[in-house]
């Protein structure tokens, strides 16, 4: 569970990115973040596992305030998240298994259990057969398919998405969210920003729309609505 209460950004040099958002996302859901350029979608986003704090407001995931995490608590905490961006971030010198596999040698986990939640997770991505192949030996799909499965591997409560397939063409994209999708049936929650209308409006989901550092709109079942953004 994800609430935001009074949640306030103001960057310095007295940019306003974010105003006064109130949010509360349960468990499971799958939410997308969707506004124009400059809306504050990924402020929002970057709140969720600190790379950003708010001016003001609090924000609690899981019974957690996470604004008043020791530097000690915050690699915990964000062990906790699955984070994916549009450009991949992958490690280029590493093999496919490597870079999923890292995410969970650095919390010490067995080596045998790594294997088998590496191999499952690339299962699960459909990348099994890539394992030792290298990033660059990777089509763009493919590479975020890895991100993916570096988020998970941990097995997250909440994985969070900026602009997921905003490098990839439609058909890619779509398959990639069916992998977001089965990720969800699990019981992750997802919150994702995203430019794609075309998503967004095929898969019925919860729109949390922000214009101006603010929500819009927040509808069941919404759609895209910023026409101009495509
Ligand atoms: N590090 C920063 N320092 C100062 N201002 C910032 C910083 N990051 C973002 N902003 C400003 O905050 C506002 C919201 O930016 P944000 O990146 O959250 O928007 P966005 O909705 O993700 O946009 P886009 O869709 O173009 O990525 C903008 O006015 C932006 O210029």
């Amino acid at each position: 569970m994800l609430e935001m209460t009074d949640v306030s950004k103001t960057y310095p040099g007295g940019n306003v990115a974010l105003r006064n958002i109130n949010i509360r996302i349960e468990q499971g859901e799958f939410v997308f973040i969707v506004g124009p350029s400059g809306a504050g979608k990924s402020t929002f986003i970057k709140l969720l596992f600190r790379e950003v704090l708010p001016t003001s407001g609090s924000i609690r995931l899981n019974d957690v305030d996470i604004l008043n995490l020791t530097a000690k608590e915050v690699p915990y905490l964000r062990r906790q998240l699955g984070i994916i961006f549009q450009d991949y971030r992958l490690l280029p010198d590493r093999t496919v298994y490597d870079n999923v596999a890292f995410a969970m040698q650095v919390i010490e986990a067995p080596y045998r259990k790594i294997k088998r939640r590496v191999m499952n997770v690339l299962d699960l991505v459909g990348l099994r057969r890539r394992a030792y192949s290298k990033p660059n030996e990777l089509s763009g799909g493919e590479q975020q398919r890895i991100a993916i499965a570096r988020a998970i591997v941990n097995s997250p409560s909440l994985v969070i998405a900026d602009e997921p397939t905003g490098n990839l063409d439609p058909e890619t994209s779509m398959e990639i969210m069916e992998i977001f999708q089965e990720i969800n049936n699990t019981g992750t929650t997802i919150i994702m920003a995203t430019h794609d209308k075309e998503i967004v409006d095929s898969m019925g989901k919860r729109v949390i729309a922000i214009e101006h550092g603010e929500i819009v709109r927040d509808e069941l079942n919404g759609v895209y609505g910023y026409e101009s953004e495509q």
